[in-house]
């Protein structure tokens, strides 16, 4: 029998962690092999599978990422951008698979993953792990690139009321991919938390809209507003699954891949 890829999940007690360990769990293509969380978190030292309430899975938390990486062949990471800066840093010298979804990351803290990715990781990082999102990103580009700036690009996003980072990842890929087909840098046409007299809008900037509110999974709009007429892309998520899904399917696909940066469209097969 062939022995099935090992997976390590960061975050082991989050909204994510718990889904991935689930979904890892009743895979028959990979197995759960390590379970990470913040030193002082009080599951650090308990079975995983007990901790969440169901039967002894024989995976113990542990604060040691070194020890768990060097055990398995993936791991799976949705965090806090300073802890997926020091895995990054520890799957490197595994020389094992990275998938990144935290989001909230910096310019200056993404760059710090590069070292990592050269030393012999194997980093795919999205700021969504679903195909809806990653497809909408394409469509998002083509329309851009075919109207001009009469059309006003908003962006309109919904999250729970827990998260902590705006605008959330997505609606980033998703201004990264309108920018790209209009032939602009976002940073230089973003417009972000408008308060008070902001004056008219300019043309040509691309809005950010963020709504917290309730157990909202995920929901982003694309909003192409023009005289007489408005066009929206819409993605909608219902079940933080479709999240882990797709993890699971880059931890798979990063197997046997050259160390390096990758994202879900390289997993998905959608880059163009
Ligand atoms: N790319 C994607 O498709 C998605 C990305 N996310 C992102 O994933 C991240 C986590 O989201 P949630 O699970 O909702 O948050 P959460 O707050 O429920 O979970 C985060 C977990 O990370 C743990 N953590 C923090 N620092 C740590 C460290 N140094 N070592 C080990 N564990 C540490 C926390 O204790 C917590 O259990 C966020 O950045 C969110 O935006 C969430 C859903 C989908
Ligand atoms: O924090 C979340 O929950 C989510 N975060 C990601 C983001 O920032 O876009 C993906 C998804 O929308 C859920």
């Amino acid at each position: 029998m062939t022995k099935t890829p090992g997976i390590a999940v960061t975050g082991a007690s989050g909204r994510m962690g718990q889904m991935l360990i689930r979904e890892i769990t009743s895979s028959d293509k990979m197995h759960l092999a390590a379970a990470v969380e913040r030193a002082g978190h009080d599951w650090v030292g308990r079975d995983i599978g007990e901790a969440m309430g169901g039967t002894a899975s024989g995976v113990t938390v542990t604060d040691d990422a070194a020890e768990a990486f060097a055990k398995v062949q993936a791991v799976i990471d949705f965090t806090a951008p300073q802890a997926t800066i020091a895995f990054a840093a520890a799957a490197a010298k595994a020389g094992i698979v990275h998938v990144i979804g935290t989001t909230g990351m910096s310019d200056d803290e993404i760059a710090q993953l590069a070292p990592a990715a050269e030393q012999g990781a194997i980093i795919i990082r999205a700021g969504n792990m679903s195909l809806g999102v990653n497809l909408l990103t394409q469509l998002t580009r083509q329309v851009a690139a075919a109207l001009d700036a009469d059309y006003d690009i908003e962006i309109i996003e919904s999250h729970h009321n827990q998260k902590v980072d705006a605008p959330s990842g997505t609606a980033l890929m998703l201004g990264e991919a309108a920018a790209e087909g209009r032939g602009v840098k976002l940073a230089d046409v973003s417009d972000r938390g408008r308060d008070g007299i902001t004056g008219a809008r300019e043309k040509g900037d691309i809005g950010f809209t963020a709504i917290r509110g309730g157990d909202i999974v995920g929901e982003h709009d694309v909003m192409f507003a023009a005289a007489g007429e408005r066009i929206i892309l819409r993605h909608i998520a219902s079940d933080r699954a479709l999240f882990a899904r797709g993890a699971l399917k880059a931890a798979l696909w990063g197997q046997g891949q050259a160390p390096g940066e990758y994202d879900m469209l390289d997993v998905l097969g959608l880059k163009t």
